[in-house]
């Protein structure tokens, strides 16, 4: 069934006319306007249909879909009622529920979400270099105390049939990865990244393209589940991909929210449809950022999602190997990580000679590492070029590779570990 939206700028019969034209319409949800009509119930009689109403427009739309068997929602209003502003909310708000959000010349379809038949989190983020991928590490190794999680990944570098790496069991050493890379997969794909930084088993999947909600347009995460599902894990952790997520409902949601980024994607846009999700909210990178702009973003989340346990966190290099005494070559992906990395590793007793942040970028990268001379070892996060490019040069001349993750510390006096521990019991029936 159809639910309407309409407004009091358009005349009752020109509403009741496009209702007709529509057919299958169990309801209406008025937005607001006065001009061209008289009282709701005059209008209610007019249009044939019962009209939910209530101060906040988001909340008639989710007691009209609940009440009814709608499976669409269709826009008939317009300007001035609808802002750009109240269309996405209202988008957001129908990707949550499930159902199609249908305008004049627009239309938002929800994937339907599926069911991992374990205990799953899903770890989304709000975009590319938020975080993620640390934060779903971190989530991986901490619940290793409490459960055997594997962690089903779907990066733009995945491969095409889902491939299960046995991080509890092998050792992913500089000369593995660049076997991988040499037999031309990616090899610093997240399903490595998370297998060497956390020790647990992880499935690699593969996404192309993703939509504005979130959804990829292709991928192989069912086999990715299918393949999860058939292990002895009992704990499935689904890591999204940039700003996409497996089209799975899971049992609770973790979202990284990149502190660098704009408020306005939080506040606007699909930002409100991932932070409903949300159990957990973990703001990253959030001591390179003002006091106003966390508050900004805090503010954002409580509006949308009050019950969501917020984490500031900040990142903390941690090198996968030892670094004291070394003359050491650091490579990151951006500059802006570098002063704090090079920080970190001198207090670790590294002498840090060299520096790098153009590991997604291969010709400067290149040049960077032409530079990189009487140098002991490399230090390196697993992304980007980190193998095809840096680790076959470091292996070439005989310099170690130390690689790096990124650990995540709380900034807030709050305890993420204790919070994803806690989420882990809830998901796997242990009680708070
Ligand atoms: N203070 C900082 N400023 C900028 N970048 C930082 C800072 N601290 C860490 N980073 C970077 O943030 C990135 C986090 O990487 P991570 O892979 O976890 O993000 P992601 O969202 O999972 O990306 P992907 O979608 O590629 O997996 C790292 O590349 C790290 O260098
Ligand atoms: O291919 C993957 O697994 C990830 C990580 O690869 P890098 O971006 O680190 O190379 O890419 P994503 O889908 O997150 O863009």
């Amino acid at each position: 069934m159809k639910l309407v939206l309409i407004d009091g700028e358009h005349y009752p019969d020109v509403t009741r006319w496009a209702i007709e034209k529509l057919g299958n319409v169990c309801c209406a949800v008025f937005l607001g306007g006065s001009e061209k009509i008289g009282s709701l119930s005059s209008l209610e009689k007019r249009i044939g249909v019962p009209i939910y109403t209530s101060s906040n427009y988001l909340d008639a739309i989710k007691r009209a879909v609940t009440e009814n068997d709608v499976d669409e929602v269709v826009d008939l209003s317009d300007e001035p009622v609808l802002t750009y502003e109240d269309r996405f909310r209202m988008a957001s708000l129908c990707m949550l529920l499930g159902v199609k959000y249908r305008g004049a010349d627009f239309v938002f379809t929800p994937k339907p979400l599926k069911k991992v038949k374990k205990p799953s989190i899903a770890v989304i983020g709000t975009g590319k270099r938020v975080g993620k991928t640390a934060i779903s590490g971190f989530i991986a190794r901490t619940l290793k105390e409490i459960s055997r999680p594997v962690v089903v990944t779907m990066g733009r570098g995945g491969p095409e049939k889902p491939e299960i790496i046995d991080g509890e069991a092998m050792e992913i050493t500089p000369e593995f990865l660049l076997k991988v890379a040499e037999e031309g997969k990616h090899a610093a794909s997240d399903h490595f990244e998370d297998a060497l930084t956390s020790g647990v088993t992880t499935i690699g999947c593969r996404r192309c393209g993703g939509g504005m909600a979130g959804f990829p347009f292709f991928d192989v995460v069912d086999e990715g589940i299918k393949l999860a599902e058939s292990l002895p894990h009992d704990l499935v952790i689904l890591e999204g991909s940039g700003a996409t997520f497996p089209a799975y409902e899971a049992d609770a949601y973790v979202l990284v929210v990149g502190g660098k980024q704009k408020v306005d994607f939080l506040r606007n846009y699909f930002g409100p449809f991932k932070i409903a999700l949300a159990d957990v909210v973990v703001v990253t990178m959030a001591d390179e950022i003002s006091g106003e702009k966390r508050e900004a973003i805090l503010e954002a989340i409580k509006n949308v999602n009050p019950e969501a346990d917020v984490h500031l966190t900040g990142f903390r290099p941690r090198p996968l190997g030892n670094v004291s005494g070394k003359r050491i070559g650091l490579v990151m992906t951006s500059y802006p990580a570098l002063p704090k990395a090079k920080r970190h590793l001198e207090d670790l007793g590294a002498q840090v000679v060299a520096l790098s942040g153009n590991l997604s970028n291969r010709e400067l990268l290149r040049k960077d590492l032409a530079n990189f001379t009487g140098i002991e070892a490399v230090a390196v996060e697993l992304k980007a070029a980190a193998v095809d490019v840096v680790t076959r040069w470091a292996l070439e001349r005989e310099i170690e590779v130390i690689y790096l993750d990124n650990e995540p510390v709380n900034l807030d006096g709050k305890n993420l570990r204790e919070a994803v521990l806690k989420l882990g019991r809830k998901v796997l029936g242990r009680g708070e």
